[in-house]
């Protein structure tokens, strides 16, 4: 089969030749560049309106060939652009009377690098202009297993660059500025597998505006930025016992970010693969190749239906051409049992009779100041809330002895097993209630998934590295949304589970967490 892709949901018009024969795909693109600023709508959708029409001519020309379906990004991206390359999609299906394939773009980034490392279930990351998330394959569908709360990897760099008067896109600027960088203090936000980039960015600019060579701003923001993504990463790897992950997006050109995923997977034993820049950056390659899968598995669109969609989630989108398939991402936690690792995302724990003890372990993917600076201060964190949190009447381990030089803590034995191996809706219900109470106290855990709780005749909240002090609805939002990010990654029947927790919740906890929950869900999608 051959296929003809169709990208512009964006700054790149692109059009590609895939054959399923050969698997070779070839690719005609032409990139939007802002005279200033950012990406403008409108002059993007005039660039579109221009290229568009000549990559698919080219592309068929340099092809030659019979083509037996039309493959278009329906989104998501920016209206004006989306609408004019389907608008040529569908012209061009409707003329060589082939079916038309609509494909979800950040979905493509991800089955890009499925496609070429020939992976089982991998986490994907995607790390590209207008989005930031990891991806896992779970009945059925690709799941958001963490995302941005803000703008997306690449926009936030862009954003940074602009300030100090730089062209679009700033990405690869901010690379070659950093080879000459040392490293400078910045700000570092993981909340789970949730992360933001607002702050970090504020903080850069600041820092520029002050004085700072900005080599060392571009050097420090990278080693943040990419050390917040590759722990998101090990942390979904942990979470779902997967042991493949891939990159994809436009960001993932950049060769530090690559080196230290690579270095992370290699420490975890885990298989890392990022395609070959064409297939990184935005492209009509990767919607071709995902568009013949589709077609394929007979998910074509009448064109009646085909409408754009600029807010299309990946998780929106039934993954037809994987049906049948019984792997999970989460195989490991679905199976019953965990993956046999019990190696956490950040630490090594030895479980002992009575005792347990936890050992942060230097990352050598993340700076050496970075990597002291975070297993320092979450080790003394970790001490302190959990002493906290029992006060307010949250179970948890007693902490037997803190070795902060060394980052190790000695906390007794609680639980039986996971609370990822023993989910039930009562079970979920009493953590409902555990964690109004501990925000009651002005305590935030900030990474409670079914993992950092465990199970015995009573629910235990462990793992409090990642916790701090707040009274704020907002962060205790997050909780709740994290939890319930776990849930949805990994359980069957989440619906239940989300809805008996939020009932406990409910119980001791204040509403306006629980308002703010249904904002925070909105908000972290796609900006
Ligand atoms: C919805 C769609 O339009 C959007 N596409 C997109 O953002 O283009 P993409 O090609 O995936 O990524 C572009 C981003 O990738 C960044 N970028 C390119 N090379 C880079 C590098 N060497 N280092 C860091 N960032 C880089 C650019 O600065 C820009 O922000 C998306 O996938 O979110
Ligand atoms: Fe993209």
């Amino acid at each position: 089969m051959r296929v003809l892709g169709v990208e512009g949901t964006a700054w790149c018009a692109s059009a590609a030749v895939h054959d399923t024969e050969t698997d070779e795909t070839l690719i005609e693109s032409d990139a939007y560049e802002p005279e200033s600023g950012g990406i403008h709508p409108r002059e993007a959708a005039e660039h579109m309106g221009d290229a568009i029409p000549r990559v698919i001519e080219t592309a068929l020309d340099r092809s030659g060939g019979d083509i037996d379906a039309v493959a278009f990004s329906r989104g998501p991206g920016l209206g004006p652009c989306l609408r004019v390359a389907g608008t040529a999609a569908r012209a061009l299906a409707g003329t060589l009377d082939v079916p038309l394939v609509g494909v979800n773009h950040m979905v493509a980034h991800l089955e890009i690098g499925r496609h070429e490392a020939g992976f089982d279930s991998p986490v994907c990351l995607n790390a590209s202009g207008a989005n930031a998330h990891l991806l896992g394959f779970h009945d059925g569908r690709y799941r958001v297993l963490g995302e941005t709360m803000d703008t997306g990897v690449g926009n936030a760099i862009d954003k940074f660059t602009r300030h100090l008067g730089w062209s679009h896109p700033g990405g690869p600027k901010v690379e070659e500025a950093a080879k000459d960088g040392e490293y400078v203090d910045l700000p570092y936000v993981v909340k789970g597998m949730d992360f933001s980039f607002s702050g970090l960015m504020s903080a850069a600019k600041d820092a520029v505006d002050c004085g700072e060579p900005v080599e060392n701003v571009c050097f420090s923001l990278q080693e943040h930025v990419f050390a917040m993504l590759t722990e998101v990463s090990e942390r979904a790897l942990s979470l779902t016992g997967s042991d493949e992950l891939v990159l994809g997006g436009g960001v993932g050109q950049n060769a530090r970010l690559r080196e230290m995923l690579a270095e992370m997977c290699e420490q975890r034993g885990a298989e890392f693969y990022a395609p070959e820049p064409r297939f990184l950056r935005d492209n009509a390659g990767m919607i071709a190749v995902l568009g013949a899968e589709m077609a394929a598995a007979g998910d074509t669109i009448p064109i009646a239906e085909s409408a754009i969609d600029p807010n299309f989630r990946p998780d929106q989108v039934p993954v037809t051409w994987r049906e049948g398939e019984s792997v999970a991402v989460g195989r490991g936690v679905s199976a019953g049992g965990l993956s046999g690792d019990r190696r956490g995302a950040e630490a090594v724990v030895d479980v002992l009779d009575d005792e347990v003890v936890k050992r942060r372990i230097p990352k050598s993917y993340r700076h050496p100041e970075l990597d002291a600076t975070l297993r320092r201060d979450r080790t003394v964190l970790e001490a302190r809330l959990l002493n906290e949190a029992r006060k307010a009447g949250v179970p948890t381990p007693l902490v037997h002895d803190a070795d902060v030089a060394e980052s190790t803590l000695r906390l007794q034995r609680v639980g039986e097993s996971d609370l990822a191996e023993a989910l039930t809706p009562e079970r979920a219900r009493e953590l409902g209630g555990l964690l109004a109470r501990l925000h009651g106290a002005g305590v935030v855990h900030g990474d409670p998934t079914t993992r950092n709780v465990r199970v015995g005749d009573r629910l235990f909240l462990i793992d409090f590295g990642l916790g701090y002090h707040s009274g704020h609805p907002e962060d205790h939002a997050m909780d709740l949304h994290v939890f319930e990010g776990s849930v949805e990654g990994t359980a069957a029947d989440p619906e239940p589970i989300c809805r008996a927790f939020e009932a406990g919740y409910a119980e001791f906890g204040e509403p306006a967490v629980l308002e703010r929950l249904a904002e925070v869900r909105d908000r972290g999608r796609y900006q």
